[in-house]
């Protein structure tokens, strides 16, 4: 059995972004952008008011000096002749500061009788001009390498980019296999229970910017469970789930392989999670996750978002590990690194007590996976630990 980096590693050299396109502005949020955007303007276009108040000549600024005011410049309306002597214009914040001023006096500084304003206290340390250009330049190019996010967005539309080239989002075929799955909402026979895991992972797939295809729960035979891969052509990446095993019914490798999986690994020193599976499918990454509920969401969240951001464009990156303080002992590990499902308050972590990978309720109230390495000696409640927020 390989590591979980090993395999983390095995699984980033099946990937690569799925393809460019171009899309509006308002749906460039949460997307990569895949080439640089180049600033089209200055910003601000001119020189700009930062305040409320009147554009003078900072020369003519000394105590109690008065002026004739002589015109005004609001935001969207400039005042295009020259500030002269003894002059000021009225302006107000975001206005273009007219030619021949190189000041703003805020309005709470000066008195103003008619058309004439003294100041009446003593000038800030700043002119409260924000210079032309002063935020970024024409020409100026911006390349972030993460997903754009509001902040981005706001800077592309001042930058007046109407569009961007970004990657296109992997869609993701989620195969839920076993003859004792029904759909939430159906009505189970005696021996059956209702597929779950296959909506947290599609749920997760959405939440990372992919588009989640769920196909119909495929059953224990090879035929129907090689209709359903059909079902996944031209999906970037392609998620079973459950039939991993070695059980008699756990067929789907070896359907899989009869379809041409290329396979990169099966099997990894993790828990949950060991009868993970990899390969190329076509021209589709293939991530064969095992049924247990736990594992298909840890495995989820460990291999098939890092394979998932990748396809977006994104670089290859492990969950980021932090550090926490552990709140009881726990014994020592086995040989599989464990990633035990834990509640984590401020900087204490406390994993629960019932580690099985089918509890769901503990699943639901766990919020980071406690990181063991393989055979990690007992533990003392106060020592620091690793985790991955989950
Ligand atoms: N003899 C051995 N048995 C098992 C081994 C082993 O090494 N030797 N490994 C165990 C481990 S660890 C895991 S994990 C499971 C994984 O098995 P499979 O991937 O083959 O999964 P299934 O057998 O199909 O299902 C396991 C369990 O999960 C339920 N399940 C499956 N799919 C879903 C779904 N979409 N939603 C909800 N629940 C699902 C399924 O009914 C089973 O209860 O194998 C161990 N066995
Ligand atoms: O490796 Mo299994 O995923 O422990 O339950």
């Amino acid at each position: 059995m390989i590591s979980v980096e090993e395999a983390l590693a095995r699984v980033f050299d099946l990937c690569a972004p799925v393809g460019r396109e171009t899309v509006p502005l308002r749906a460039a949020a949460g997307r990569v952008l895949a080439t640089a955007v180049t600033a089209r303007r200055d910003q601000p276009p001119f020189s700009a008011s930062a305040m409320d108040g009147y554009a003078v000549r900072d020369a003519d600024c000394g105590e109690g000096a008065s002026f004739d005011v002589v015109g005004t410049s609001a935001a969207g309306h400039g005042y295009f002749d020259t500030v002269g002597a003894g002059e000021a214009v009225r302006i107000f914040t975001g206005a273009p500061v007219p030619a021949g001023a190189d000041r703003v006096i805020i309005q709470e500084d000066v008195t103003r009788d008619g058309d004439r304003i003294t100041l009446t206290e003593p000038l800030g340390a700043g002119t409260n001009i924000r210079a032309s250009g002063g935020d970024f330049s024409a020409g100026d190019t911006f390349a972030p390498t993460r997903r754009l996010t509001p902040q981005d967005v706001t800077l592309l539309a001042a930058m007046n980019i109407a569009q961007v080239e970004v990657y296109c989002r992997p869609e993701v075929a989620i195969i839920a296999t076993g003859d004792e799955l029904v759909m939430p909402g159906e009505d189970p026979g005696p021996s059956q229970i209702i597929a779950s895991n296959s909506f947290g992972l599609a749920a997760m797939v959405e939440a990372a910017g992919g588009i989640a295809r769920m196909l119909p729960i495929a059953p224990d035979d090879p035929d129907g469970l090689r209709y359903v891969f059909s079902l996944a052509e031209g999906a970037d990446m392609v998620v079973t789930i459950g039939g991993a095993s070695v059980g008699d019914h756990d067929i789907v490798g070896k359907v899989a392989e009869e379809l041409g999986l290329d396979r990169a690994f099966y099997k990894i020193a993790m828990r949950p999670g060991k009868p993970l599976m990899a390969g190329r499918l076509g021209e589709a990454v293939m991530l064969g996750l095992p049924g247990n509920p736990v594992s298909a969401m840890v495995t989820g969240q460990l291999f098939m978002l890092p394979a998932l951001a990748v396809l977006s464009g994104l670089a290859a990156a492990t969950a980021p590990t932090l550090t926490a303080v552990l709140t009881q002992d726990i014994s020592e590990n086995g040989p599989r690194e464990h990633y035990m499902r834990a509640r984590l308050s401020g900087n204490e972590i406390a994993p629960f007590e019932r580690q099985d990978s089918s509890l769901m309720s503990i699943l639901s109230d766990a919020n980071a996976l406690l990181k063991r390495p393989p055979f990690d000696r007992a533990r003392k409640a106060g020592e620091t630990v690793d985790y991955v927020p989950f």
